[in-house]
């Protein structure tokens, strides 16, 4: 079986690569010849655990197959997967210019059926769009080639990718042509051996369930987080309410860490989109709007803990910041709360000096350019700080030497964005530690 990708980043790599180790030949095309270059000379362009190796062996296996070509990577293809961005618009909804031109240029240069399944998250309706841009483009070839669109909409969580992508917990797939459904499902037949995962429905109710997914998942970080400000307030420990309401099965234990807001390039640009698509129907979302709300104010919450601490002007002093990216286990800085908080702490005339396992060189060429001083290490970071902020909890952040910190650091004070250290512990040690809403 043979299929292109088009779209090569997180989704499409990814995507590729694993469809490739099951023995499907694959094509990923995308229109940036750097990255296909790159990707040929065995060089990642982005950090994921585990993709080098699939991608590699693949690559050299010869299923695998990179190119800045559609028309050639879709010859003969059962299946061309849309796998590009879908930014924020200006007005938040989600622009589907890159989606539809790929459509439009599958219509110029489909040779035979084929099955056009889009992964980039879309709003409803843009199944028909995908529809109407192929026929279009066939039209004006003069050619009634048959063709199907389904949504098949991605599920994955950057740091943890391939092993998502390779045991999904389920694999949501709108479609509205049979032989189309039958292709699908002989492609994903390979990712369900430990049972059936499949969950076929109508086109708009796939392109609804990505962006509810992502909706509750967002909610339930937003609800917790408001818990665990008020926790805070009140004099109890958001980590024992954690506990407690995430061992009742209904409300389960993920998903429910507070910390300094959801980043990253899914949730807050979907959880806007949806609600720009409900206004669109004169609908409006409610929940949603006070998820992005308290959002927005909870990346604010850790350098606000600074001021409360140090007083509204930070003149003269220096932070050491350990994470960057949105979450550990990415390079990905996309609405990382890093920024917010750098940004905040700057404007009170701070300095920060940062340090991220993997990602300095994306904070430094693409969000963050020269506004901090990249440090070699953690305890870099640290020398002649006033505090420590932890802002992303990467594992080799969790068991530092305290006693190197505290004698790097001014002050034995830290300001724990993700609540990974036990604060009655380091109290004993002699630190100060501020957190969200634990005791
Ligand atoms: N990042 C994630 O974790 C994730 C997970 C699930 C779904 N999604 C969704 O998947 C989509 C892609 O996200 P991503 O993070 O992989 O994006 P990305 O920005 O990493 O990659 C998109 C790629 O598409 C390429 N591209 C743009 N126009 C093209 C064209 N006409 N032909 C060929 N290639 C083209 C770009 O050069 C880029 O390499 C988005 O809709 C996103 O919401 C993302
Ligand atoms: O209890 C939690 C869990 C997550 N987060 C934050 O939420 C954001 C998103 O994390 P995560 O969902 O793990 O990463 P993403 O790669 O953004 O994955 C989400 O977005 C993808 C793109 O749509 C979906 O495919 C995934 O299913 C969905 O989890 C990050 O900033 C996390 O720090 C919390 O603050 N508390």
């Amino acid at each position: 079986m043979k299929i292109a990708v088009v779209g090569t980043g997180y989704v499409g790599l990814v995507s590729g690569a694993c469809f490739a180790d099951v023995g499907i030949e694959v094509t990923c095309v995308d229109i940036d010849q750097k990255k296909i270059e790159k990707l040929k000379n065995g060089i990642m362009p982005i950090y994921e655990p585990g993709l080098e190796e699939i991608v590699v062996r693949n690559y050299k296996s010869g299923r695998l197959n990179f190119s800045t070509d559609l028309g050639e990577a879709i010859q003969g293809a059962s299946v061309a997967f849309i796998a590009v961005g879908t930014p924020p618009g200006e007005d938040g909804s989600a622009d589907l210019k890159y989606v539809l031109a790929v459509a439009d240029e599958i219509g110029q240069k489909m040779t035979d059926y084929i099955v056009v399944a889009t992964k980039s998250t879309v709003p409803v309706t843009t199944g028909e769009k995908v529809r109407g841009a192929i026929k279009n483009a066939l039209d004006k070839r003069g050619s009634d080639l048959p063709f199907a669109v389904a949504s098949n909409p991605e599920f994955l969580k950057e740091g943890a990718a391939v092993e998502d992508f390779l045991k999904p917990d389920r694999i949501v797939i709108g479609v509205d042509d049979e032989r189309a459904e039958e292709i699908m499902k002989r492609l994903y037949k390979p990712f369900q051996l430990s049972g059936e995962r499949i969950i076929y429905m109508d086109i708009p109710s796939a392109e609804m369930t990505k962006y509810a997914a992502n909706s509750m998942l967002a909610t339930k970080i937003s609800f917790m987080n408001d818990i665990a400000n008020l926790c805070e307030k009140v004099g109890a420990d958001a980590n024992m309410v954690r506990k407690g309401i995430g061992s009742d099965p209904r409300i389960g234990n993920k998903f429910i860490y507070p910390g300094v807001g959801y980043g990253g390039s899914c949730f807050p640009k979907d959880v806007k989109a949806i609600i720009k698509t409900a206004k669109q129907y004169g609908y409006d979302l409610r929940v949603l709007q006070a998820v992005e709300d308290v959002n927005d104010d909870q990346k604010h919450v850790l350098a606000n803990k600074v001021k409360a601490h140090f007083g509204e002007d930070l003149s003269g002093m220096t932070f050491a910041m350990w994470g960057l990216s949105f979450k550990p286990n990415t390079d990905d800085m996309r609405e990382a709360p890093a920024g917010v908080i750098i940004d905040e702490l700057r404007a009170a005339g701070a300095t920060v000096k940062a340090y991220d396992p993997v990602a300095m060189e994306e904070a430094k060429e693409h969000y963050l350019f020269d506004k901090v001083t990249y440090c070699n290490d953690a305890y870099d970071a640290l020398v002649d700080a006033d505090a420590l902020l932890l802002v992303t909890e990467w594992s080799e952040f969790r068991i530092p030497s305290w006693e190197v910190v505290g004698k790097l650091l001014k002050n034995k004070l830290i300001f724990d964005g993700r609540n990974i250290y036990d604060k009655k512990y380091l109290k004993t040690l002699g630190f100060e530690v501020y957190n969200i809403g634990t005791k």
